[in-house]
């Protein structure tokens, strides 16, 4: 497998089974030094399988996968010090406190950071002496995230890390991941929550059914599906006005009812460009023009629609 010096995580042709059920597929990854990247997808998609599997914690059934140019199983002793780790579900034990707990774990860590400075950043200082048992879901989140950054790791895979926080939360536990993406950590999430990945993430990927139905940096991403040009116009015939349009803009979609106008384009400056000129030129009132590029929870739905058996 070819990495270069920025490659911290290699997968090439990763596939992963359950006895007869084959949960990864062929799954080709590449995540740079310092970047974010997010792991989108439906339920059962394959996304906590992928991530055990380049945690280390279960071996590929085919493929190859590299972490900071070493093999994630065979390695696992050499590279675990320079992971961090935060599993979906975390067994504490219930009965010490939240600063026990951390210290346990700072005595089990090289290099661990100090335990306060952790705290405070996650918004704990106030539950240091409270048992986890009593902590609510979204406390433990925060713990788990503490616990998982604790040894400063160089490359930190977070397993859907803000489900269950309440959106104050949230903010806070994407402003401590962005800091330790800021400081130079690589960083791979999986979430159910698109403005997640829109707030963090340099470049995502969307898996369904065991494949990688799309990757790339959200622009590129969102540019997979196209632009709508919305806008209303009085006293035009419908077919006229669908003729003229599509010699003016050449959408590849065109709907129009009750004077309103929807054309879906490949390239959006261009074709509104095209049509504000054709609008000037020919005296024409366009009213409530909304123009807006795909959104990203427009192409998780179409993917999410797609049969990846007939997309391969
Ligand atoms: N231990 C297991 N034994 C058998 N099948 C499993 C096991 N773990 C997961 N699977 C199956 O593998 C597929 C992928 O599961 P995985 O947990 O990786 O998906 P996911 O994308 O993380 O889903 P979610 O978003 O629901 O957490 C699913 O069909 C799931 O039912």
């Amino acid at each position: 497998m070819e990495t270069n010096d920025t490659t911290v995580i290699e997968a090439r042709g990763l596939v992963c089974s359950y006895g007869d059920f084959t949960a990864v597929r062929d799954v080709d990854l590449t995540v740079h030094r310092g970047e974010l990247f997010a792991l989108l997808g439906t339920n059962g998609a394959g996304k906590t399988t992928t991530m055990e599997t380049l945690e280390g914690h279960r071996a590929a059934d085919g493929g190859q996968v590299r972490i900071l140019g070493l093999d994630p199983v065979a390695d696992r002793g050499a590279l675990r010090p320079r992971l961090g780790i935060m599993l979906q579900e975390t067994g504490f034990a219930g009965d010490l406190t939240v600063r026990e707990t951390v210290d346990l774990w700072a005595s089990l860590t090289t290099n661990p950071g100090p335990t306060d400075e952790a705290l405070e950043r996650l918004s704990l200082t106030d539950r240091a002496g409270t048992r986890v048992v009593q902590l609510s879901g979204g406390q433990r989140r925060r713990l788990d995230l503490v616990l998982a950054t604790l040894n400063r790791p160089e490359v930190l895979f977070l397993d859907e890390p803000t489900a269950g926080l309440d959106p104050e939360s949230r903010e806070s536990a994407w402003r401590f991941v962005a800091d330790l993406k800021a400081s130079g950590t690589t960083i791979v999430l999986t979430t159910h929550y698109l403005e997640e990945a829109e707030a963090l993430a340099d470049r995502v990927a969307i898996m369904h059914e065991g494949r990688l139905a799309t990757e790339g940096t959200l622009s590129e991403v969102i540019g997979t599906a196209p632009a709508a040009i919305e806008f209303s116009i009085a006293d035009r015939p419908g077919a006229d006005l669908d003729r003229e349009l599509r010699t003016v803009v050449d959408p590849v979609g065109l709907q129009i009812a009750a004077g309103r106008v929807r054309l879906d384009v490949d390239d959006l400056q261009t074709s509104l460009g095209r049509l504000l000129r054709w609008a000037d030129q020919h005296g024409h009132r366009l009213e409530r023009i909304n123009a807006s590029e795909a959104s990203l929870s427009e192409i998780f739905s179409r993917v999410s629609h797609t049969r990846m058996e007939d997309a391969s």
